[in-house]
């Protein structure tokens, strides 16, 4: 099942473009990895796809009324700023939000998709917490907590395992892997290559606003890809424990 259709799409900031001709589908089951360099155009093409910056050209999420979109996407964004001092289940059940009616309250089966939440992120001993009160690696948990919560068939989040501890990053991009087993699929920016490829199914690179792969790590991050996109040479292995991929060194 597709669950996001592209085409065409651009943006331009300012005047200039920063996203030029992107066409891309996601379809369930896929855990999308979205790399590039700083400034390549990761946040701004998630932002593009969900409708929340000026573009050109068709995504099918951007097209649907807020709250239907609400529904198909949830979005997690790069921003990591909890503004109220309400406890983590308080934040996560905020997730619910598409799917109660105004004034409407959380029914059991809303409870459960929130406990589900929290247990997925390792927040159930944080449940009575403040969120603002938390370190900023738990603090991003309960954000990514609260786009599960969501249960929306597609996840869209914007550099998710940026400081969290290494078992925290491993076990939210197991988190996300589990979700695309049960028929969901997610789009993940992040830098850390190594864990793209070990927990990613496909691999879309960006740079300077265009896609210039899309793929399975292995055929994605060549030499020549890593040179040109990130000026890097790497190792990268299939082990007996699965693809190990090391940075090595800056090539400029
Ligand atoms: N509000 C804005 N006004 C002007 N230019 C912008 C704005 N937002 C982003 N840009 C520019 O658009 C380009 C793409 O930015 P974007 O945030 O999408 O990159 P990114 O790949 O997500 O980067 P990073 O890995 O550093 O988070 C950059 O050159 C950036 O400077």
């Amino acid at each position: 099942m597709t669950l996001l259709s592209v085409k065409g799409l651009g943006v331009a900031r300012r005047g200039r473009p920063v996203l030029h001709d992107i066409s891309l589908s996601v379809t369930a089951g896929e855990v999308i990895g979205l790399i590039g360099p700083n400034g390549a155009g990761k946040t701004t093409l998630m932002r593009a796809c969900l409708g929340l910056v000026p573009h050109h050209g068709e995504s099918s999420l951007a097209q649907m009324p807020p709250r239907q979109r609400a529904r198909a996407a949830a979005w997690m964004p790069q921003s990591r700023e909890i503004a109220w001092p309400v406890s983590v289940e308080t934040l996560v059940a905020l997730g619910r939000t598409p799917h109660l009616a105004p004034g409407q309250r959380a029914s059991e089966a809303d409870l459960a998709a929130v406990d589900r939440a929290l247990s997925r992120m390792d927040l159930q001993a944080f449940r009575h917490r403040s969120a603002t009160q938390l370190s900023g690696g738990e603090q991003a948990r309960v954000l990514i907590a609260r786009a599960l919560a969501q249960e929306a068939p597609l996840l869209m989040v914007d550099e998710p395992i940026a400081g969290l501890d290494p078992g925290h990053q491993i076990a939210t991009m197991q988190a996300f892997a589990a979700l695309a087993e049960d028929g969901c699929a997610v789009i993940v920016s992040l830098h850390d290559l190594s864990l793209a490829v070990r927990h990613c199914t496909r691999l879309i690179v960006v740079d300077a606003g265009r896609i210039v792969a899309d793929g399975p790590a292995q055929a994605v991050l060549t030499p020549a890809l890593l040179r040109d996109s990130f000026a890097i040479s790497a190792w990268f292995e299939q082990t007996a424990d699965g693809p190990v991929f090391q940075p090595l060194e800056v090539l400029r």
